[in-house]
């Protein structure tokens, strides 16, 4: 760990803290980029004062994640840090994680927006919502996933490589059926298929859609999801690399769902339910014939965004008196 600086680099105590992050959906289909929802799936970052950097890893997807300096929390605060002119104090971490990673349900979002929050925390920078959006916006590079992670909800927003504008408001209270695949998907490689250009026609059909997207949503009217929820931006690109999107986009609807949609750069796919069973039983019967291993479950959105609190250590603390 670095040697510090400005008067941050030994051991600096502070009271043990844990950020809690909800996982998120990206683009809903034809929302590329600027369209994301929150979903009930968390990282939990608990952060206690150590003499050197130590990280641990817990949950159900521990596996696969950096246990060293390329671990990507730690390098996002670092990269904070530096920004503000500081190095990273050291401390033990410990990550529990539910999200699964490189499945198109934004767990580097979720770890980028935890790293920001923590790095907050820590050192008191003051840094608001808006604040931590900018910089996460900056190192996830587009504000869908982040968005979703800092304010919950849904988001629509915006990013011009500079400044992010981004507004939350509920997202649907309906049942959503989602596909995981076992096999992960990494992001960077399902941006590399798409295209540089595009047509008007498609652009105009397209961009169209996502509009009408937010209006259905903003207005709960779920009979127009079906339409909404089409996309020309990314999902025909991606159907190469994702088994059974082609179909489900094809039959979701007369299978139990409103829309379909590839979540985020999949291969996550995920519908929203207007008969959860039907659906369900839809999803397992497309994957057992294409003979993929998925795990399909239900999930709900989360109105909430990340937070930190008091790990349950120091809370039991102060109600003993102790803190
Ligand atoms: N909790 C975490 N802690 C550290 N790194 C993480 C965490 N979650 C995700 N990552 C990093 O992000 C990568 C996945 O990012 P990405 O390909 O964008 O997929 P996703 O769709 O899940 O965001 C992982 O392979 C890992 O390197
Ligand atoms: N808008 C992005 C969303 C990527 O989400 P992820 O969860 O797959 O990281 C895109 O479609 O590339």
């Amino acid at each position: 760990m670095d040697q510090c600086g400005n008067g941050f680099g030994r051991m600096r105590e502070f009271a043990p803290f844990e950020v809690v992050v909800p996982c998120s959906t990206a683009n809903l289909g034809p929302g590329f980029d600027s369209i994301g929802m929150a979903l009930n799936r968390y990282l939990r970052l608990r952060f206690s004062p150590a003499k050197e950097l130590s990280l641990s890893v817990s949950g159900p997807y521990g596996a696969g994640i950096e246990l060293d300096q390329d671990n990507l929390i730690v390098s996002v605060m670092k990269q904070a840090c530096a920004e503000m002119g500081l190095s990273l104090i050291p401390f033990q971490l410990e990550i529990e994680n539910e999200i699964p990673l490189a499945r198109g349900l934004g767990s580097s979002a979720a770890a980028i927006v935890g790293a920001c929050m923590a790095v907050n925390h820590l050192y008191q920078f003051g840094w608001d919502r808006e604040e931590i959006l900018k910089r996460a916006t900056k190192y996830e590079g587009h504000p869908d996933n982040v968005g979703a992670s800092i304010f919950g909800g849904v988001v629509i927003g915006s990013w011009d490589g500079r400044k992010a504008h981004l507004l939350s408001s509920e997202a649907p209270n309906l049942p959503i059926v989602v596909a995981i695949p076992k096999r992960p998907l990494s992001t960077k490689l399902a941006r590399h298929v798409l295209p540089s250009f595009y047509d008007k026609e498609t652009t105009v059909l397209s961009s169209s859609r996502a509009n009408l997207l937010v209006a259905a949503l903003l207005q709960k009217r779920w009979d127009l999801l079906q339409v909404a929820m089409q996309d020309l931006f990314h999902q025909p690109y991606r159907e190469t690399l994702v088994p059974g999107l082609r179909e489900i986009l094809k039959n979701a609807v007369k299978n139990g769902a409103y829309g379909a949609a590839l979540s985020g750069a999949g291969p996550t796919i995920l519908a929203f339910a207007r008969d959860g069973e039907r659906l369900t039983r839809y999803f397992k019967s497309v994957f057992s014939e294409m003979n993929i291993p998925a795990d399909i479950t239900d999930l709900k959105a989360s109105q909430t965004g990340a937070f930190v609190q008091l790990t349950a250590e120091q809370k039991r603390s102060r109600v003993l008196g102790k803190i």
